[in-house]
């Protein structure tokens, strides 16, 4: 392991942190501290206040995934504290639901490498309004960066609500996707997608699906560039369980059909749901489609757009560099309504995580990287050949000159999954060399064809 474990920032007075296993009580309902816990996370992201039983979707979905809750919660008998205590005790939510929240937890990332690389997932962060500022989420990262590293992990991910927050911290975004609209009625200037179809797409009861799920999700995970393995959640929302009674219109209303190949294998599915003859155009939102290849995921496209009374199809989170809109006759039949940044990356250990990504072309070259948090500060000489990387740890002085490049660790998050080239990089003035560099023979080796995606949201 050459990362270091980052020096853990102090929490003020009058608080303290806590990390432990989501839990359910016997009868199956979230235990009283992931109650609380998850009732302030909802409370950070604005989400109305739910019942114990609405509750319950979520931690059973965490207990499965071993999900760490770490909460940071004020010390009871604090009432002398000047000039919030007494307030905060009269008043407050009561000293069992936190202040801080922040949650991890182990899934792999695919960068493209022989086999996905370890990575600690992070979501749930929030710090109540009335602590903010005061280095509550500082504390929660360093502690818990310092624990995914002495654990193991390649890299961390998130996702991120504003822009400015993670980038101190070494996350940058690896990932994007698009809200896309495609206009699929057949009137005016015509709809019409290109080549024959093969195989054939049925629709299907969705509460059937869960292990099909399950399995295409393994194929299209371990063939896609920059996915990062699933929570159960979307088992259970792909199959119309995702709340209690199965009553609420998300279970009602979901949709699904999957393509069976010539070959009569099921190829990948999709779940989705008619907005209702109110819609205007009539649409119909894709929420998942997953496909163990291309041809599948082509099928499952052609059949939803090709659907009666459609106008309009709708996909929230879809791949920047999408089989659809190459499939169109008329390429204006596709309106890009949106472009965001998706998964971000922090390298936590150069060596693993360098191993285990995707390269363009042969080469060697010496990577310095800098680390504001000093997790992953180091020289590293890089060989590659055949497609995968040896990294060794070196010394400054013993680097080649050649080919020899810094860049902070927030870039190489950046650069990781290849969304981004390294001459665009280096224009920006992220990466700098260190000695004789030929930056085409460089971006060569670094650089990856298609852009990466995560179709998964946590
Ligand atoms: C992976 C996810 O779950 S993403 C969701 C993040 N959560 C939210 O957006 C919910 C609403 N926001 C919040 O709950 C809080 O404002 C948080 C969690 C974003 C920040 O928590 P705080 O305890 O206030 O952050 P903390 O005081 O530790 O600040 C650390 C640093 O980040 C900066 N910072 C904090 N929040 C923001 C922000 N929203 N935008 C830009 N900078 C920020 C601080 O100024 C500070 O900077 P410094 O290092 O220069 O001193």
């Amino acid at each position: 392991m050459t990362a270091q474990p980052p020096q853990v920032t102090p929490l003020a007075e009058g608080l303290r942190v806590r990390t432990f296993a989501a839990a359910l009580n016997e009868d199956g309902t979230p235990d009283a501290d992931g109650a609380a816990f998850t009732r302030t996370v909802e409370h950070g992201f604005y989400e109305p206040w739910q019942s114990d039983e609405q509750l319950s979707r979520w931690l059973p979905t965490f207990v499965e995934d071993g999900q760490q809750l770490t909460g940071v919660y004020v010390d009871p008998g604090l009432a002398s504290l000047e000039p919030w205590g007494e307030a905060f005790e009269t008043y407050g939510f009561g000293p069992e639901h936190p202040v801080g929240t922040f949650v991890d937890y182990d899934k792999t990332l695919n960068a493209g490498g022989a086999e996905p690389v370890p990575a600690r997932l992070i979501t749930g962060v929030t710090v109540n309004p009335g602590f903010r500022r005061r280095g509550i989420l500082k504390h929660m990262m360093t502690s818990r960066l310092a624990a995914a590293v002495q654990e193991g992990a390649a890299v961390a991910a998130l996702t991120a609500s504003e822009g400015g927050i993670y980038g101190r911290f070494g996350f940058a975004p690896a990932t994007r996707e698009q809200e896309v609209a495609f206009n699929v009625t057949e009137a005016g200037e015509g709809f019409a997608l290109r080549g024959p179809s093969t195989g054939r797409v049925l629709p299907v009861d969705p509460s059937t699906l869960e292990e099909l799920l399950k399995e295409t999700f393994v194929q299209f995970h371990a063939r896609t560039r920059g996915s990062v393995g699933r929570s159960p959640a979307y088992w259970k929302a792909g199959t119309a369980r995702w709340e209690p009674g199965n009553i609420t219109s998300w279970n009602r209303r979901l949709r699904a059909v999957v393509h069976v190949t010539e070959e009569g294998e099921v190829g990948g599915y999709a779940v989705f749901t008619h907005e209702g003859w109110d819609s205007d155009p009539h649409t119909l939102r894709v929420h998942d489609m997953i496909a163990a290849d291309a041809v599948s995921r082509r099928e499952l496209i052609r059949h939803l757009a090709q659907m009666d009374l459609i106008q309009r199809i709708v996909m929230k989170q879809a791949p920047v560099q999408d089989t659809f809109s190459q499939m169109l006759v008329n390429p204006r039949a596709a309106a890009v309504k949106s472009v965001h940044d998706h998964l971000w990356v922090r390298v936590l250990d150069p060596v693993a995580a360098l191993e285990g990504r995707a390269w363009g072309a042969d080469g060697d070259f010496t990577l310095t990287l800098t680390d504001p948090l000093g997790i992953s500060s180091g020289t590293y000489a890089l060989r590659i050949r055949g497609g995968s990387a040896e990294v060794a740890s070196v010394s400054a002085e013993d680097a080649e000159p050649a080919q020899h490049v810094t860049m902070e660790a927030e870039t190489l998050g950046a650069l990781y999954l290849g969304d981004v080239s390294v001459l665009t990089l280096r224009d920006a003035g992220r990466v700098s060399a260190l000695g004789e560099v030929a930056w085409e023979q460089l971006a060569a080796v670094v650089d990856l064809p298609g852009a990466p995606y995560c179709a998964t949201h946590f």
